[in-house]
């Protein structure tokens, strides 16, 4: 996550990429990074990374948020932004010196690779200035919402985790493709493209699932058998069951 938000970074308007600093104990993956951005200056000290540093981005597995934000001694001057999922601000503001810093939890999704991501940004003691700002940086990433902290785990579940729950859709239609004699690339294209374009009706044009799904369903038709098959064998609940499950 932390190398696709550098990646992203940038690849963006807002900031050089002279001005990005990527800390990492892999050489490996810092030598990766470094093949198509070769200006981003690397380094396996995260203590000389955040150093001068105006804005600071955590992103490692939050079992190891405490002991990484505590050595870097984060205080006013600096934002701190973290990208931990379940770490809340109360517990950020007992790993930095200055409990009462601008900070932010940002949640991506992994479709940030392709500046796509659809990233959850909850905010603590900052001015609308910093709000707008990081809004900015990762709206060049996808979409970026700002949404309040106590709706961080419900949010996380559907465009984060979410993610990972429409992949699942496109690897099922597959099977089912493939059972009926589609080679599975094609499959694959056929389906990622139908959501694509689902997504696009709905983002394009704010209108409503129910709407869309309408336009499709002709009545003694072909779709409205497979609905109800969905329905009978509980679709809806199931996605509303792993959605509430995974906050
Ligand atoms: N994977 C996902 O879809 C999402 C992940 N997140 C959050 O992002 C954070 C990172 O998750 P991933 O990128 O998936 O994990 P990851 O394992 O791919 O990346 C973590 C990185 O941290 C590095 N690392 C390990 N120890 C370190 C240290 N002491 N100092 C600096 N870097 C260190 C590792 O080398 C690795 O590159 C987690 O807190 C997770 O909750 C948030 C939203 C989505
Ligand atoms: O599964 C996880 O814990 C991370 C956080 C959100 C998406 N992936």
């Amino acid at each position: 996550m932390g190398g696709s938000i550098a990646r992203g970074l940038a690849k963006g308007s807002m900031i050089s990429e002279s001005d990005i600093i990527v800390s990492n104990p892999s050489r490996g993956k810092l030598k990766e990074l470094k093949v198509n951005f070769p200006m981003i200056t690397t380094t396996q000290s995260n203590t000389d990374a955040v150093a001068g540093a105006d804005i600071v981005i955590l992103s490692v597995k939050p079992w190891l948020i405490e002991s990484v934000a505590r050595e870097l001694k984060l205080k006013s001057k600096q934002i701190l932004i973290s990208v931990a999922a379940g770490i809340s601000f109360e517990q950020l503001a007992h790993y930095v010196v200055d409990p009462e810093m601008p900070m932010f939890r940002l949640i991506p999704n992994t479709a940030i690779s392709e500046q796509e991501s659809m990233t959850l940004i909850a905010s603590r003691n900052t001015t609308n200035e910093q709000e707008l700002f990081i809004l900015s940086l990762f709206n060049e990433m996808g979409m970026a919402m700002l949404i309040p902290e106590d709706k961080m785990e419900a949010a996380t579940a559907l465009a984060s985790c979410g993610i990972a729950f429409v992949l699942k859709y496109i690897q099922a239609a597959m099977q089912a493709g493939i059972e009926m004699g589609i080679r599975p690339k094609d499959a694959m294209q056929m389906v990622a493209q139908s959501v694509k374009g689902a997504a696009t009706l709905i983002l394009n044009n704010d209108t409503h699932p129910s709407v869309e799904i309408d336009k499709v369903t002709t009545p003694g038709g072909i779709t409205i058998k497979g609905l109800n098959e969905l329905e009978h064998t509980g679709f809806t609940s199931a996605v509303i069951k792993a959605m509430k499950e995974s906050r």
